[in-house]
């Protein structure tokens, strides 16, 4: 049987911590990080369909302005404002949850206002910020480092992204995206009906996200292989530094299949904004410490320095001990 991205059912995010369905919910996340970097999260009773055709029509609806107008979304942080490539165009506005934020964007595209998109996007963006943080804590937690847990969150913001990508006959090539690791925390995905995107298991085998309406799909960005650096355990051997650790950022690519429909994608990045380190708790004689202090901000500069030499880089070339 073909291998399959594990699926955990969320769809009461008000799960209590410290109740049983807590611990079930916690013990299938981290299994599913440690084996995958990431798990498909059901959310069936809080996306309907008609929602779902609602925001992809709402946001699709941002790549038809004018250049010029998108052009005029900028960004200081690495990787955010509007960028275009012949494979896809990208809108990511950083610190997303602030509803000032929401409306500064909304107003580049409606000068006079636009109340349904701003609800649209803070709605939106509010359920999946809450899904990242009810997982980070069942993950801190599973890992007896919950105590980090709230200086962790105090220094985090989450980004939104919103992709559209080019047909493959249009851009001479089904490649939408390379082969990466995400350079920030964790990353929450939710995408229209068009497949794509493809994640690589340990044993080097690509497998496909099978998205749904109600379907999101959780990744562990390179800052959340970080902070599990001295656990026991052998995920994924690439190499000895990343053998050692318990929860591997998740290796993903996007390829596009010859005349369908154009694919859209939404996706909620984490960032830590202060300098991660991993906590001492997860150092010992059998566990050493493998990665000095990280920057995310810095990382993800230096990521894109390398961009045009085709260069991924590794945490281990970054930040190894
Ligand atoms: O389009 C997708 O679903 C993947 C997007 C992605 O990997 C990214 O923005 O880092
Ligand atoms: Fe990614």
């Amino acid at each position: 049987m073909a291998t399959k991205i594990p699926v955990v059912d969320l769809s009461n995010l008000d799960l209590k911590p410290g109740t049983k369905a807590w611990f079930s919910a916690r013990k299938d996340v981290c299994h599913a990080l440690e084996e995958y970097g990431c798990f498909v999260v059901e959310l069936s009773n809080k996306i309907p369909p008609e929602l779902h055709n609602t925001i992809f029509g709402t946001f699709g609806k941002l790549f038809e302005f004018p250049t010029e107008t998108k052009m005029k979304f900028i960004s200081e942080r690495p990787f955010h404002g509007y960028f275009s490539s012949p494979k896809y165009e990208r809108l990511v506005i950083d610190n997303a949850t602030s509803t000032d934020v929401t409306q500064k964007f909304t107003n580049i595209f409606w000068p006079n206002g636009n109340h349904h998109v701003r609800e649209c996007t803070d709605s939106y963006v509010k359920l999946m910020a809450e899904l990242d943080k009810m997982v980070t804590k069942m993950v801190f937690e599973n890992y007896g480092v919950g105590n980090y847990y709230d200086s962790h969150m105090e220094s985090t913001t989450h980004s939104f992204g919103i992709l559209k990508y080019n047909e493959p006959q249009k851009t001479g090539s089904n490649n939408g995206l390379d082969n990466h690791t995400d350079k920030h925390f964790t990353t929450i995905l939710h995408q229209n009906r068009v497949k794509g995107l493809e994640i690589k298991t340990k044993d080097d085998e690509w497998i496909d996200f099978d998205p749904s309406p109600s379907s999101f799909i959780f990744l562990a960005g390179d800052g959340l292989q970080i902070i599990f650096n001295g656990i026991d355990g052998c995920m994924f051997c690439l190499t000895k530094v990343w053998s050692n650790d318990r929860i591997k950022a998740c290796v993903h690519r996007v390829l596009l299949a010859e005349n369908l429909e154009t694919r859209y994608s939404l996706g909620l990045f984490s960032h830590n904004n202060k300098t991660i380190c991993v906590p001492e708790e997860l150092v010992d004689e059998e566990h050493p410490l493998h990665y000095k202090p990280l920057n995310l901000r810095d990382y993800a500069q230096e990521q894109k320095r390398l961009i045009p030499y085709q260069k991924e880089l590794s945490l281990k070339v970054f930040c190894g001990v």
